[in-house]
């Protein structure tokens, strides 16, 4: 039988919701989302499902990683529909602060995030970005206290970001990257895609076919310089204005020169009218 999840709107509530779970000898995992759930994200929590014996999932559209003249506003918001599909999963916890829950007045402590991870990419575009998200995810980490947290390669830099933090600060938390969800014609799923025109849509999926042209290039045997140059010309006669189409070390996103440096991913960022996509695919 389909059971609601629990609602926590405050710390308090969240914590006696998962020490109840703990008086059980429950595994914890936490999926911590913006809310306007797609099939990426059930994702998540299926893959939670199967690493832990309890799952909470967050829903909060964090401000302190939108700059000012981003979405935060705009960004969709469709709360019934998100906690039906966190009851199909049998989700345990919904965790959905409000802004005053989580930033109270007064608040005053961020968490900086520095290193290779942060090595331009994202960072260069959104400098916000990382502080805020580092910020959230150190109280979501600290406010639950779960065992695993599960986050989607297709935000590939801050998985990386974030599982540095989790272990430079011994939060004791695991973190999990879960495989990027796609649409049927490649284009990664995303929250933001309700943006795009039907028009915009169809052009979408160019990044993805870009990525796989250049990674396929590379794989043959040409060269990293002229199989990426001719990705980003390709993604940008299809109208996109992009921020970066780059090849890094898959690991350290470290930037490579030669396929010698390692394993490699491809990554890129891209503007079409006035949504801001993002993807990312292995070499
Ligand atoms: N297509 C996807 N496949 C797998 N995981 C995903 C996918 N899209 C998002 N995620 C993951 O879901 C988690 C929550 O992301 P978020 O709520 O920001 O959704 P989003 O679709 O990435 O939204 P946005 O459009 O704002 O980037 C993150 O760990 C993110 O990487
Ligand atoms: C990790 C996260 C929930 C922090 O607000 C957000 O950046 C996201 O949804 O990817
Ligand atoms: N999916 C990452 C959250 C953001 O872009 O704000």
């Amino acid at each position: 039988m389909q059971r609601s999840p629990l609602i926590a709107r405050t710390v308090p509530a969240l914590r006696r919701a998962v020490d109840n779970l703990r008086k059980r000898k429950a595994t914890i995992a936490l999926v911590p989302t913006m809310g306007a759930l797609h099939d990426g994200h059930v994702s998540l929590v299926r893959l939670a499902r199967r690493r832990a014996s309890r799952v909470v999932v967050s829903i909060f559209v964090n401000p302190t990683q939108f700059a000012p003249t981003e979405d935060f506003g705009a960004y969709p918001r469709t709360w019934k529909a998100d906690i039906a599909k966190l009851a199909a999963e049998d989700v345990d916890i919904v965790w959905h602060p409000g802004v005053e829950a989580m930033y109270p007045q007064g608040f005053a402590t961020r968490i900086v995030p520095e290193g290779p991870a942060l090595a331009g990419l994202e960072d260069r575009f959104r400098p916000h970005f990382f502080g805020g998200v580092a910020t959230v995810v150190g109280k979501l980490f600290t406010q639950c206290g779960p065992d695993l947290a599960i986050f989607g390669e297709k935000d590939f830099q801050q998985l990386r970001v974030v599982t540095q933090m989790a272990r430079d600060l011994d939060l004791g938390v695991k973190v999990i990257g879960s495989r990027t969800v796609r649409e049927r014609d490649g284009l990664a799923m995303s929250s933001r895609n309700v943006y795009l025109s039907p028009q915009e849509r169809q052009t979408a999926t160019t990044l993805y076919r870009a990525m796989k042209d250049s990674a396929g290039r590379i794989r043959a045997g040409e060269a990293i310089a002229p199989a990426m140059a001719r990705g980003a010309a390709t993604i940008e006669a299809a109208g996109f204005v992009l921020d970066y189409f780059e090849a890094r070390h898959a690991e350290t996103l470290a930037q490579i020169t030669s396929r010698k440096d390692g394993p490699l991913r491809i990554l890129v960022a891209a503007k079409l009218g006035t949504t801001r996509l993002i993807d990312n695919i292995a070499v």
